[in-house]
């Protein structure tokens, strides 16, 4: 081998280590387009570089209404297996989507203090039911990883234009709620004095306020923590979102933790689609694990989407309590997403 093979060597190895090491899959050689709609956003950008990363993905399009073609030209000088193509404006979302395997949506106003994710449903829910025409009609069997908010509302929203166009597999639809998790493992570690790394926590439910509900009386490594300090872990995980919103101070909501968040998630999608076995996350899928017809717990990805709805496991009083208070708030956000479609 010669000293420039073999420099070239050690970087494509230096880079699957960095790669492995935060979670991302070794590289396949499987063919694997991603779209990610909204990319030029305070989320889409940091998500398009992290999807850039993963080795999985063959082909990385970036579409938003307006500015991807700087996104992409930038994003595509990076030195990773995938082609990158940026796409913008309504006419180029049929080709931005055609032959993707998973679509991830993180197009939509996001909050200003004082609002909640609700306030976002008049603007968002219009951008999701015309983004899921569009993907009715040009990738029907992708994978939709939904980030817009309400996500309690899109998903539903997503799921009923799927149904209307003929093309619903409940197993391609997830609401990304990976944030919740990824918040709650951080807030947990920090009370258990445990290392973040080695630390789980279920989170179920939705995604908004107290329909958040973080199981941490499952969670490992188990910790003695006092009622208090679960109460305010709980309590904590279920203003994250408020937490950045108030930070940000009108400049927008959590972006470089959902990027992060949103990645991890389609990371796993990607290695259940290329048959990977036991891959297990939280999401927002269709379930009946309750009553509610869409609800987030741990679910099992294959080469199909969800393989399996896991259960909710044995939980304390407090975590039953949460579960019943969340419901109705639950129920109503996804029968306003049904309704917007049947009423527009
Ligand atoms: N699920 C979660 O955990 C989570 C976490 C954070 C933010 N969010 C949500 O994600 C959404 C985006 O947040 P952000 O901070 O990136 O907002 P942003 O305003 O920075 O970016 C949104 C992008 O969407 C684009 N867009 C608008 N309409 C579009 C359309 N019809 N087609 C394609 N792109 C379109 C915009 O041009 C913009 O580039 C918000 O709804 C926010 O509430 C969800
Ligand atoms: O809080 C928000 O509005 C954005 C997102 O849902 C979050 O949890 O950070």
């Amino acid at each position: 081998m010669t000293a420039a093979l073999l420099r070239s060597a050690l970087r494509r190895r230096e880079a699957a280590s960095w790669m492995s090491s935060r979670g991302f899959a070794s590289a396949s050689g499987q063919q694997r387009k991603v779209a990610i709609l909204g990319a030029a956003g305070g989320i889409g950008q940091p998500l398009s570089l992290l999807m850039k990363l993963n080795p999985m993905v063959s082909h990385l399009s970036l579409y938003d209404i307006a500015g991807t073609p700087g996104v992409a030209a930038d994003v595509s000088h990076i030195n990773t297996r995938s082609e990158v193509k940026g796409y913008a404006g309504e006419d180029q979302l049929g080709a931005a989507l055609e032959g993707s395997d998973m679509v991830i949506i993180p197009a939509g106003v996001p909050r200003k203090p004082g609002m909640t994710r609700d306030d976002l449903f008049k603007i968002n829910a219009g951008i999701v039911k015309s983004l899921c025409e569009a993907i009715s009609k040009y990738c029907p069997n992708a994978l939709v990883n939904m980030i817009s908010n309400p996500v309690n509302s899109t998903v539903p929203i997503a799921a009923e234009i799927f149904k209307i166009k003929g093309v619903y597999d409940p197993r391609r639809l997830f609401g990304v709620t990976t944030l919740d998790v990824v918040r709650a493992k951080t807030f947990y570690a920090g009370k258990a004095n445990a290392n973040v790394a080695d630390v789980n926590v279920p989170v179920i439910g939705g995604h908004a306020g107290i329909t958040i509900l973080p199981l941490f009386s499952l969670a490992t490594p188990s910790a003695n923590l006092s009622a208090e300090e679960i109460t305010a872990l709980t309590k904590r995980t279920q203003d994250g979102g408020t937490e950045v919103v108030e930070a940000k101070a009108g400049k927008g909501s959590a972006t470089l933790s959902m990027a992060y968040a949103g990645a991890i998630f389609a990371d796993a999608c990607l290695k259940g689609l290329n048959g990977i076995p036991d891959v297990v996350e939280c999401s927002f899928v269709q379930s009946t694990v309750t009553e509610l017809p869409f609800f987030a717990s741990k679910v099992r990805l294959g080469k199909n989407g969800v393989e399996e709805v896991l259960g909710l496991g044995h939980m304390t009083d407090f975590e039953k309590q949460g579960l019943e208070a969340l419901k109705p708030e639950l129920k109503s956000s996804i029968e306003k997403g049904i309704a917007f479609v049947h009423d527009n």
